[in-house]
């Protein structure tokens, strides 16, 4: 079997990833399965810096093609936050912490005010070629209370008016057809014959 290697240490985007290159014969690799050591430090101020930094140096010590991924929420009402700070927002990768100040930020914020957006970038770095990136969005609501169970992050608060669900009620399959990982992806596939040998 054809395999991918996604520069990433989250297991629910790892799934996201499987959901939607597995159907096309690929497997999925993430750093624990090449490189668990490795820890890399998010300096880049933007979606693009830090996926640029964490394809490019996982990249350099396999030498081989790697993906990353660097994503996260934008509030409208929050002036755009979390953003690139989506992951340390509250607490360090504490999704459910993360979720609860997200929540408290917007209480009172009537429901036509609670749009949001999430973003994903994509980079692909490899041996003799220049760095590619893509970018995917998907618009929602915030709710202001929890729905559903599956998924990972900020799923359960993120409302897609167009499903009438939550990101956390729709199966992985459901997420990838019209998530912003899933419209990352989707740009990306033209690109796939050049970089995977
Ligand atoms: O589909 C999503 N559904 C819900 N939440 C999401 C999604 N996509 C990104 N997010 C949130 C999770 C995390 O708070 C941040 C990503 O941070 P980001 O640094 O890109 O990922 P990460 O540190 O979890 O893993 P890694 O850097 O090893 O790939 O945005
Ligand atoms: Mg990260």
């Amino acid at each position: 079997m054809k395999q991918i290697i996604i520069a990433t240490k989250n297991k629910g985007k790892a799934k996201d990833f499987e959901a939607i290159f597995e159907p096309l014969g690929f497997e999925v690799l993430t750093l624990f399965d090449v490189a668990p050591d490795m820890e890399i430090e998010e300096t880049g101020s933007t979606f693009e810096e830090n996926a640029v930094l964490k394809a490019e140096t996982v990249a350099n010590r396999l030498h081989t093609y790697v993906i990353a991924d660097d994503s996260g929420l934008e509030i409208d009402a929050l002036h755009g936050e979390p953003g690139v700070y989506s992951a340390r927002y509250a607490g360090d990768h504490d999704d459910e912490a993360n979720m609860d100040k997200a929540l408290r930020n917007l209480e009172g914020v009537p429901t036509e005010d609670r749009t949001a957006h999430f973003t994903c970038c994509l980079a692909i770095a490899g041996p003799d070629v220049p760095t590619e990136t893509v970018k995917g969005t998907c618009e929602g609501v915030i709710l202001t209370e929890r729905r559903g169970d599956q998924g990972f992050g900020y799923d359960p608060i993120f409302y897609v008016p167009e499903k009438e669900k939550t990101m956390a009620e729709m199966t992985p399959a459901e997420k990838g057809s019209l998530s912003h990982r899933g419209n990352a992806i989707r740009k990306l596939a033209s690109d796939l014959p050049t970089w995977l040998q």
